[in-house]
């Protein structure tokens, strides 16, 4: 995702107390090869999240980093982490998990780009190759970052093939993938808590928040210093938000028409604040001979994944549903 310097300025943030901001690489007393591996990377000038959240993350503090797509996450917690540890000792000293092994080997190579003179020791542990193959790895370089997927960081572990004992950071990154029921990945980390020492530092960085980082976040993170973006600055990139003030609800329906008539819509989902709404509108629509689907909380499971399924292949157009689309698989 592409960095949009403008966009970003335009960033508001919530945060837990009246935090320092840092304008510069440079007022963040990073070390030397650091800086210049983050210039060499042609980084000039922190992005909001970065200027906010790297110093805290290298103060110690655990921290709720979260922020929309292409803000700089990745590298706010790479270039905190690569100023964390001591590049003197050859152990393991800091832990990301991601969800997808796509992600783990990009937050990989994002390391070992910013540590670039810092020779730091970087490894992706993703699954897909043997447990053999990357204990050998390990084992011929010696490993300082490991950045993985839950399954094969836990597997390993246990196993006793990664030594966890002097771990200082663990970082959950797209925090709230890594954490929803549908990945099935909660279990996994939090094993994988039990295994770091109890004063581990916790980075918890995602897009948005949700009821398992909060939970997780009261387990295992202690007094965070939290920097979010506010929430009407939220939206989602390559999508344009239109507001149409219609002043009385019955005319909501020949508004949605007129819409409807003037765009060019290949699908489209339809949100309602009510089942009952979701009911009504599916009925006026279809009687208006718009081919629409349903979908709301109250049903089944299986209903509710033929009716995705069906909308995802293309094989219905308008999707007329409730809020529990944070509940879809
Ligand atoms: N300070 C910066 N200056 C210029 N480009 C930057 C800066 N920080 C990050 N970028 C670039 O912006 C893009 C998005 O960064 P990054 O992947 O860290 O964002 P993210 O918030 O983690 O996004 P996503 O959630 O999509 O992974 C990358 O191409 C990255 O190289």
């Amino acid at each position: 995702m592409s960095f949009n310097r403008e966009e970003d300025q335009r960033l508001k943030f919530k945060t837990s107390k009246k935090l320092k901001v840092s304008s510069t690489f440079e007022s963040m007393n990073l070390k030397d090869d650091l800086l210049r591996g983050i210039y060499s990377y042609g980084f000039e000038a922190p992005s909001s999240i970065q200027s906010r959240a790297i110093t805290q993350i290298i103060s110690g503090k655990d921290v709720i980093a979260q922020a929309q797509s292409g803000t700089g996450k990745t590298a706010t917690f790479t270039i905190g982490l690569l100023q964390a540890i001591d590049l003197k000792r050859m152990d393991l000293q800091a832990l990301i998990l991601s969800p997808t092994r796509e992600l783990a080997s990009q937050i990989g190579q994002v390391v070992t780009n910013l540590g670039d003179y810092m020779n730091v020791n970087a490894f992706a542990m993703t699954g897909g190759k043997t447990l053999k193959d990357d204990l050998k790895k390990i084992q011929k370089n010696g490993c300082q970052v490991i950045s993985g997927t839950p399954g094969r960081v836990l597997d390993m572990i246990k196993r006793q093939m990664l030594q966890t004992r002097n771990v200082r950071m663990l970082i959950l990154d797209e925090a709230d993938e890594l954490l929803s029921e549908t990945l099935g990945f909660k279990q996994q980390i939090y094993d994988i808590f039990t295994k770091l020492p109890k004063n581990c530092q916790v980075v918890v960085v995602s897009a948005t928040m949700n009821k398992d980082i909060l939970e997780v976040t009261r387990k295992f993170l202690n007094d965070p210093v939290k920097i979010l973006v506010k929430r009407d600055e939220i939206s989602l990139e390559g999508i344009k938000q239109y507001i149409v003030n219609v002043d009385k609800e019955d005319w909501k329906f020949d508004t949605l028409c007129d819409i409807y008539d003037s765009l060019t819509i290949t699908q489209c989902v339809i949100f309602c604040n009510t089942k009952k709404k979701v009911d009504w509108l599916s009925q006026r629509l279809t009687q208006s001979n718009f081919a629409v689907v349903s979908m709301h909380g109250d049903m089944k499971q299986e209903e509710r994944d033929k009716v995705m399924n069906d909308f995802r292949t293309g094989h219905s157009r308008v999707l007329i549903s409730t809020d529990c689309l944070g509940t879809w698989n």
